[in-house]
């Protein structure tokens, strides 16, 4: 029997939650998730999986993006890429943030060099009409690929994730990236009714999803916040803590960790945990004590290198994860990650002897 069918021999399926995997329960990834003991930290790494890979280029060539997470044998390639070659603590499932936009029939593609752009971007209330809920039969491909995944795991534990309803609203809102933020921000300001709608319709989609891949076997799962660092305290508070609690409230009784991560939040970390995560991602901004104090207790830790340090040299490499390994001595819970996602140019070996590095310093 595989390591990940059930004792009765079901397969998971749509509706109901898998039986849990004792070997993937009792790995060092999910013990720091629960902030319990650990044999080392563990590591993972945002992007691990995608053009930092020599291998993920070549299965990629000539098929696009959106295409390839639809795909689930090659989507259960590329995601266990980087599990083979580094030998990290978890795999994250390859897909990216607008996959269920896309499931759900808005007309985007992700473009290379530029990432995804909607056709028809969502300004009014009648736009958001075309925000329908998301249902397992949408992405079943999903729920396939997961199945195939988790068999083949065996004891590493599979991450699902989704697009926080803030940074999903920006792409959908902006119509493509932005680094103001300027159309999502004045419905957030201008049409407070509208923007809480458009929010809470994408908390559903958003909860749906990760709810099919936590149905589907993944042990744990990561909202992403990556743009919600260009919001104040209060308008975080009031604009986009909702939505993104009413998500981690639809999935909290899986039973799963969930982790919620955001790029220059350090002003909005003890509200990222309020919203009700189980783990709060950090990037390299704050250092992970500092963090543990915004954060309060009851709650671990992901991060929080700068992916840059790995264009600098083995030694610097170690020096400065030897850091982040300092500052988080005394956290109830660490795992160990970059700040945000492995940039597209860096060495692959630079990550495995990262690995290796943080294994070998933290072995108990
Ligand atoms: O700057 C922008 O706003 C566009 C960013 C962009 C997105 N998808 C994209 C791009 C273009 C690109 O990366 O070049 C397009 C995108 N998504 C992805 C890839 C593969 C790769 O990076 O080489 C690519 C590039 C594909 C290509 O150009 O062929 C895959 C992806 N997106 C994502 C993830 C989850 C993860 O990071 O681990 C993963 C899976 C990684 C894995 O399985 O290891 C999540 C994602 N996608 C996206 C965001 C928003 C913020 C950000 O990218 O930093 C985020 C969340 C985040 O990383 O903070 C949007």
């Amino acid at each position: 029997m595989s390591a990940n069918a059930s004792p009765t021999g079901q397969t998971p399926t749509a509706t109901s939650d898998p039986v849990k995997n004792d070997a993937v329960e009792d790995s060092a990834f999910l013990k720091a998730c629960r902030r319990e003991p650990v044999p080392h930290t563990p590591v993972w790494f945002m992007r691990q999986a995608g053009r930092s890979l020599p291998e993920y280029r070549k299965v990629r060539e000539g098929i696009g993006m959106l295409d390839s997470c639809m795909r689930p044998e090659l989507v259960t390639e590329i995601t266990l890429q980087p599990v083979r070659r580094h030998h990290v603590d978890a795999a994250i499932y390859f897909s990216d943030i607008v996959v269920p936009l896309k499931a759900i029939g808005i007309d985007l593609d992700i473009k290379p060099g530029v990432g995804p752009v909607v056709e028809q971007p969502v300004r009014t209330r009648a736009d958001l009409a075309r925000l329908r809920d998301l249902t397992p039969e949408d992405v079943s491909y999903v729920t396939e690929a997961i199945g195939m995944l988790t068999r083949e795991l065996g004891s590493t534990p599979l991450i699902g994730f989704a697009g926080a309803p803030f940074t999903l609203a920006s792409y959908l809102v902006e119509g493509g990236p932005s680094r103001t933020y300027e159309n999502a921000k004045a419905m957030m300001y201008g049409d407070p009714g509208l923007w809480a709608d458009l929010l809470d319709r994408l908390a559903d989609i958003t909860a749906a999803f990760l709810e099919v891949q936590i149905r589907a076997g993944a042990a744990a799962v990561q909202l992403f916040d990556s743009w919600a660092g260009a919001l104040a305290p209060s308008d975080y508070r009031r604009s986009v803590l909702p939505a993104s609690a009413k998500v981690f409230r639809k999935v909290a009784g899986h039973g799963v960790p969930r982790i919620h991560f955001g790029v220059g939040t350090g002003e909005l970390l003890g509200l990222m945990g309020e919203a009700g995560a189980d783990v709060v991602g950090v990037d390299w901004r704050v250092p992970l004590d500092e963090a543990a104090r915004r954060v309060g207790p009851g709650k671990a830790l992901q991060g929080n290198l700068d992916p840059t340090v790995l264009f600098a040299g083995r030694e610097a490499v170690e020096t400065k994860a030897r850091e982040v390994l300092d500052t988080a001595a005394g956290l109830e819970g660490h795992v160990f990650n970059l700040g945000h996602g492995v940039m597209p140019s860096t060495d692959p070996d630079a990550l495995t002897r990262l690995v290796e590095y943080v294994h070998t310093q933290t072995a108990r």
